[in-house]
């Protein structure tokens, strides 16, 4: 087993070397209710991490996820224990709805998604599902994690003019490719060739019935995930991806699969607008006053790119919100 195709690089290695002898390292391929399925140079194991380790996380967001690079005590029979997770090159995470009791204390509560990822597939439908708004959204999430990210608009076929929304979506996501295909044709996933790299990590994102899935299958080229059964009353799949789960594709590289979720709230700070509005933080440049909230301001760069047309009303007011989501969630961190 080559650990150097599951993304094992210098940036582990060095870290691993600070750990005790006899642990291997390990990467997580998928995560159970209370056990993992983990990859190191012995093969397969099914470990759980040790209760010191449980208890000594401060957060939900430093126990181990699929990505996270392990190390590992492996036993003879095929099972073994987390001792530690190697620091994360990147990692993308939600904030969960609702307030938490951390340590006696109220705070937000992150949720770690996946580890480690170098590239995110934001999904999206081009039927009912497609919604600028939203691929605003998950781009924001993607430019704070640390990965890059591509926009594929599947289900090309149920759009009237995939040109026109492809046309809508390169506005709004200026530093990445955007692609439309439909996926259930696994030939037009060639677009993705050229992302596909031995030891790179992909991962999905998108709502729930977009066809993550399918994506998968048709760079698999087998039916490893079950896909959901259209209803056809609503055109949306059944919520069908439960868990998650990192694969080997044939063509080089690794992807892990993701439920699709409902909601998506963010976490981060408010620097993670920087790369999905790069079009509205260039233009606060030229704003009359550095504080500028291009609200009401006279002089303001941004209205008036709103003006003359160049960025939707649609789009500043979506900055906007994402921007007081982000502020409100640093205060309550
Ligand atoms: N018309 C059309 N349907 C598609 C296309 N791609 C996928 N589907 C269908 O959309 C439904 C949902 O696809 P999935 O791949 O299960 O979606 P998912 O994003 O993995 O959904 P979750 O597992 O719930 O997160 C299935 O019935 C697919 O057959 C496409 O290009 N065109
Ligand atoms: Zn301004």
């Amino acid at each position: 087993m080559n650990l150097d195709d599951w993304g094992w690089s210098p940036f582990f290695a060095e870290q691993s070397m600070l750990q005790q002898k006899g642990y291997l390292p390990a990467r997580i391929i998928r995560g159970e209710k209370n056990f993992f399925r983990v990859l190191c140079a012995e093969g397969e194991l099914t470990v759980r991490f040790t209760g010191r380790m449980r208890h000594g996380a401060g957060t939900r967001a430093d126990l181990p996820v699929v990505g996270d690079w392990v190390m590992v005590q492996p036993q003879p029979d095929g099972r073994g224990m987390i001792h530690a997770i190697l620091e994360r090159k990147s990692s993308f995470a939600r904030n969960l709805p609702g307030r938490r009791k951390i340590k006696g204390r109220e705070r937000a509560e992150q949720q770690v998604i996946a580890a480690n990822v170098d590239l995110v597939l934001v999904v999206s439908g081009l039927d009912r599902d497609f919604n600028l708004r939203r691929i605003e959204r998950y781009l924001t999430l993607v430019g704070g994690s640390g990965a890059e990210a591509v926009v594929v608009l599947n289900k090309a076929d149920l759009c009237e003019n995939p040109q026109r929304c492809l046309a809508q979506v390169k506005e709004i996501a200026p530093k990445s490719p955007v692609y439309s295909c439909e996926a259930r044709d696994p030939r037009q996933l060639e677009f993705l060739l050229p992302h596909l790299q031995p030891g790179r990590t992909l991962a999905l994102l998108g709502s729930s019935g977009v066809g993550k899935s399918t994506i998968l299958n048709g760079l698999l080229g087998e039916q490893r995930q079950k896909i959901g059964e259209v209803s056809q009353a609503d055109g949306k799949g059944r919520h069908t991806t439960t868990h998650r789960e990192l694969f080997q594709l044939p063509q080089g590289g690794i992807l892990i699969d993701n439920p699709g979720m409902r909601e998506l709230h963010l976490w981060g700070d408010e620097e993670d607008l920087v790369e999905s509005f790069s079009d509205i933080e260039e233009l606060s440049g030229k704003c009359k006053f550095s504080d500028c909230r291009h609200q009401v301001e006279p002089g303001c760069a941004v209205l008036r790119a709103v003006e003359i047309g160049e960025i939707t009303h649609e789009r500043l007011g979506n900055y906007h919100k994402l921007k007081a989501e982000l502020t409100s969630l640093q205060r309550r961190r």
